[in-house]
């Protein structure tokens, strides 16, 4: 890994606009950066703790600075936000049931809903709840919720670059486990 990466700034207020991840820092309205929107290192370079060139891909060095204290730890960064919340998701799903009630289907409904609005991380918010427009939440059955679920989160690997998932295999993965 070469030095730490060149941080732009604008001329005007010298707030960072990329990280070293080469994301954009994602700034909250009240103009500070957003922890829940930005990666860790990212968050930490815009709020001026700026990580030495040899943290920088050395995520253990963290862990191990969190396993000294398991309660002291940060508030989750985009990434921890979304792994952890992306595990509920799917757990949550794979128990809904195979026939499922009007109430299950309004319940579930409303939770989509209220995460598109109240997602933590403001941008990524916007963006699933813009697919909630486009694509309605498949309440009819288990199988039919999990295979939307599926469908919305490939949506955000396709937005970030990553292999999609094949959502034939949804049931392994957060249901049954692999033989
Ligand atoms: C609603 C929402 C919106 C988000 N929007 C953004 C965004 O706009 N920008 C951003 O940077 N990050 C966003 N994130 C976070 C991002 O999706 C990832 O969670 C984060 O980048 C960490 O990725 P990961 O590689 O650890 O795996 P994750 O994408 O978190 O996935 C966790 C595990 O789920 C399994 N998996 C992957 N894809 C699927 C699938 N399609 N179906 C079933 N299982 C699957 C895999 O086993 C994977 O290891 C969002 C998260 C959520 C919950």
């Amino acid at each position: 890994m070469s030095a730490t990466p060149e941080i732009q700034t604008t001329n005007k207020t010298l707030k960072p606009i990329v990280g070293v991840s080469g994301r954009t820092i994602v700034y909250d309205k009240d103009g500070k950066p957003c922890r829940a929107c930005n990666t860790l290192l990212d968050f930490q370079m815009a709020t001026g703790k700026k990580p030495k060139s040899d943290q920088i891909n050395q995520t253990s060095l963290v862990n191990k600075a969190i396993e000294k204290d398991e309660y002291r730890q940060d508030p989750p960064d985009v990434e921890v936000l979304g792994k952890s919340s992306w595990t509920f998701m799917h757990s949550l799903c794979a128990k809904y049931p195979e026939n499922p009630s009007p109430k299950d289907k309004n319940q579930i409904s409303t939770f989509f809903d209220m995460l598109g609005r109240m997602y933590p991380c403001d941008w990524c918010a916007e963006d699933f709840s813009q697919y909630l427009k486009d694509n309605k939440v498949d309440t009819s059955s288990n199988d039919g919720l999990n295979m939307w679920l599926c469908g919305a989160h490939n949506a955000v690997n396709v937005k970030l670059g990553k292999k999609e998932f094949d959502c034939q295999l949804w049931k392994k993965r957060w249901r049954d486990g692999w033989e």
